[in-house]
């Protein structure tokens, strides 16, 4: 079984790691990684962390490109790509550019595209933008789809465009924290008896007035002595600069460059809070018990929202500094959200994942690999 990863990202190397860690250990899998470029440095620091080998770096990613850009390169890549490595199934992650050109190139080659991560559904085209998008297209061209939680398999049920055959697993992402928690173990993070607040900020849609918002929010909770408040800044040039603009200099402010997994990871653990938009937090502060305000207006996370360990706040100044402040203040209101919950797996997606591989290959599987460009495309493996 020839299976082939096409990542491109920091996030989808993360939620790679663990399914090319549990495929190494199986006989019957060769697996193969591929990295689009998209990010560059930061795919590269996730790859160091978790030991990653990467077959072939397509370094497609430039300063600046569109997501159109991008997308119109992994499709022109891919075809060569795959009449060399000639895999049986594209393994793709979540919601990037990388994840979707590569899926949709792939199936236009008539190959098998598995999704990890699918079904996931803010039910707004608009938010994330291009992520919604870009799921619901992947989840509509998979043969094999993962949906992490019984809600995902219900997105995926409800759309009549979804053909593949669903397996509930858990979120990899999980097995990724447990993993690099495991090798962080005894490192707690000294904060000087300030209680952490960790934030994190990168999303499209947020650029501008968003980070704006979120921006004043932190300026005001700065003035209390009781806080640190770090923020680790995404490389995007256009998410920097706002941040920077509005927070260089500030006390009780820590700006940093993006950091290595094994830091945020201790960082996430040694957080009183969290206040991000992205969605890797949103998975992972629930099994480290740490509450997260999310700065999104909505959550393709209900699973998270319905244990009470996140909560929706937007980037309105005064809703951001309201929530927070009760967090900070009402040891009954933060002790509600501080439970460990595990809504997204105890860590064994990875190996869910490649057993629905293993038994795909052994059932569905086309006949024996031809040029990918001959192929006509995939029945429904419903
Ligand atoms: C709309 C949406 O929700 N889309 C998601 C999007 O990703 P995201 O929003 O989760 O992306 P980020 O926030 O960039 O990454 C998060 C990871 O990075 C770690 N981290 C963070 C800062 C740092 O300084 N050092 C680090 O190590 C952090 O702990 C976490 O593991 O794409 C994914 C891939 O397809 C999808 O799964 C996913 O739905």
């Amino acid at each position: 079984m020839r299976l082939l990863s096409v990542v491109g990202t920091r996030p989808e190397a993360i939620k790679i790691a663990p399914i090319a860690r549990a495929a190494a250990a199986r006989p019957a899998i060769d697996h193969r990684l591929v990295a689009t470029g998209q990010h560059r440095e930061l795919f590269d620091d996730m790859a160091a962390a978790f030991g990653l080998t990467v077959d072939r770096n397509l370094a497609l990613g430039e300063t600046g490109q569109t997501i159109e850009a991008l997308e119109q390169r992994i499709a022109a890549a891919l075809p060569a790509l795959a009449d060399e490595l000639r895999p049986d199934m594209i393994l793709v992650q979540g919601d990037t550019t990388s994840a979707w050109g590569s899926a949709l190139a792939a199936h236009r080659l008539g190959m098998a595209v598995g999704h990890v991560e699918a079904g996931l559904r803010s039910h707004d085209l608009a938010l994330p933008f291009p992520e919604e998008r870009n799921r619901v297209e992947i989840d509509a061209v998979s043969t094999l789809l993962f949906a992490p939680t019984a809600t995902a398999r219900a997105n995926l049920e409800a759309e009549p465009a979804v053909t593949g055959r669903i397996h509930v697993t858990g979120n990899t992402g999980i097995d990724a924290l447990l993993w690099m928690r495991g090798m962080a173990a005894g490192h707690r993070l000294h904060d000087g008896g300030r209680r952490l607040v960790l934030v994190t900020c990168h999303r499209r849609e947020n650029i501008g007035a968003g980070i704006a918002g979120i921006c004043e929010a932190l300026r005001r909770l700065a003035r209390r002595p009781d806080v640190r408040i770090v923020l680790p800044l995404h490389p995007n040039p256009s998410v920097r600069a706002g941040i920077r603009e509005a927070l260089a200099g500030i006390a009780n402010i820590e700006l940093l460059d993006p950091l290595d997994y094994p830091t945020m990871v201790r960082m996430m653990d040694g957080a009183h809070l969290i206040l991000s938009d992205s969605g890797g937090l949103q998975e992972e502060a629930p099994a480290l018990g740490v509450p997260l305000l999310v700065l999104r207006d909505n959550s393709e996370r209900p699973e998270a929202l319905a244990t009470g360990n996140i909560a929706l706040v937007g980037t309105d100044p005064d809703r951001i500094v309201a929530a927070a402040t009760r967090l900070l203040d009402n040891p009954a209101a933060y002790a509600a959200m501080a439970v460990p919950a595990y809504p997204y797996g105890r860590g064994d997606a990875a190996e869910r994942i490649l057993d629905a591989i293993e038994d795909w290959a052994a059932t569905f599987r086309p006949r024996a690999s031809q040029p990918a460009s001959g192929r006509s495309p995939p029945a429904s493996q419903a």
